[in-house]
């Protein structure tokens, strides 16, 4: 099945306008490592959506993200291209570059105390980013700052822009990082573990505000966790990293129904279900691999039940899978995989469907591998 690439691309089941994120085959490298931190990563963000990036620590999940505001490993070679809202962000430079992190992305971590000064008073920080944003205006800007955060659930906004972060707890430092983040109006908000320090029923509220807000904002939201249950249960779209490569990319609500990579599926075996509940819960047996591991064929296949040894001579590619336009997953044992490697043996040369790159040739190597060959810029 096909389907229309560019300003219109429905990517499994997502948005219908021009994205406001597009990494495409972005390859990361750095002195010293046996493989590439990323691989061929491509994914997209559309207005009023978000898209959920799971994996295991280490599998780069945040270093994509990173690489939204321009910001790369030291030493790192980069090829491919990473666009938000149409500006090619690894040609930005200075000032651009600083313009592009204060006003067009914004970040929200894990520990809100981080991004906090503690001696500085709540309303001194939102004062601050507003400035960023060109409202100077001390009187305007304080009043600017109370709206902010009433805008995001905090009662008394009065009285919390006088406090300092050690008098208010970890939820509502949070919704303090995120009004922040709202001061610049950003088009594209970056989660990397946004909750995951937080109890269950202050995460509910804050996965509730940011949801509420990126439709309001029509803002794309890139949601990273650990937790495949919660993206599935949070997101539009899903896609799953593993070893510096997207492995599965699906509408949440397939991948949770039918998820088709060996990885994907042990993931939600060896996480608690969102009601909870740790039972069957069955670890995947082995660890990733770090960046000392120079990878042949699946990165995954040392650690999956389903491997055979022609798993580790497989190049890995995205595998487009059958009625659900622009879902793919990387594993040679899919049945689509096997069609469309009859097509290449038979043909040499043949048009495959990459998603989110749209027609990219897929060549038949000397080997009998194949490789895709999307378009390639190279960046330092
Ligand atoms: N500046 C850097 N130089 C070299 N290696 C790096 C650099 N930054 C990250 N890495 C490595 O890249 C890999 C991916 O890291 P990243 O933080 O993106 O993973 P992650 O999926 O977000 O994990 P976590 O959930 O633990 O944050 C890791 O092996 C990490 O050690």
């Amino acid at each position: 099945m096909t389907e229309t690439i560019g300003t219109t691309a429905s990517p499994a089941g997502g948005y219908t306008e021009r994205p406001l994120l597009e990494i495409d085959g972005l390859t990361l490298e750095v002195p010293g490592a046996a493989r590439p931190l990323l691989a061929d990563v491509t994914l997209s963000v559309g207005p009023g959506e978000v898209v959920g990036l799971v994996g295991e620590s280490g599998s780069g999940k945040s270093t994509t993200a990173k690489a939204a505001l321009g910001l790369l490993p030291d030493e790192a070679r980069a090829t491919g291209s990473v666009r938000v809202d149409g500006t090619e962000v690894l040609e930005l430079r200075g000032e651009e570059l600083r313009h592009h992190r204060a006003r067009t992305v914004a970040m929200i971590h894990q520990d809100p105390r981080a991004a906090l000064n503690p001696v500085r008073r709540v309303g001194d920080f939102l004062t601050e980013r507003l400035a960023l944003a060109g409202l100077t205006d001390r009187g305007a800007a304080r009043e600017r700052a109370v709206e902010l955060l009433a805008a995001v659930g905090l009662s008394a906004p009065e009285r919390r822009v006088r406090q300092r972060p050690h008098e208010l707890s970890g939820g509502m430092l949070q919704r303090v990082v995120i009004a922040g983040a709202l001061a610049l109006d950003p088009r594209l908000l970056l989660a990397d573990e946004a909750t995951s320090a937080l109890d269950v029923t202050t995460q509910a509220e804050i996965l509730d505000l940011l949801r509420r807000l990126r439709a309001e904002g029509d803002t794309g939201l890139l949601f990273i966790t650990h937790d495949l249950h919660l993206a599935a249960a949070y997101c539009d779209r899903v896609l799953v990293m593993y070893a510096g490569r997207i492995v599965e990319h699906r509408s949440a609500e397939r991948l949770f129904a039918d998820p088709r990579h060996p990885y994907t599926r042990g993931l939600l075996e060896c996480s608690p279900s969102l009601e909870g509940t740790s039972a069957g819960i069955r670890p995947i047996p082995g660890r990733p691999p770090s960046l000392a591991d120079a990878l042949r064929g699946c990165p995954f296949a040392p650690r999956c039940a389903a491997a055979e040894p022609a798993c580790e001579e497989w190049t890995p590619r995205p595998v487009p899978l059958e009625a659900e336009p622009g879902a793919q997953a990387s594993c040679r044992r899919l049945p689509e995989a096997r069609t469309t490697e009859t097509g290449l043996r038979e043909g040499g040369t043949v048009k495959t469907r990459i998603p989110e790159d749209g027609l990219a040739e897929a060549r038949l190597l000397e080997s009998g591998a194949t490789e895709s060959v999307p378009p390639r810029r190279s960046h330092r």
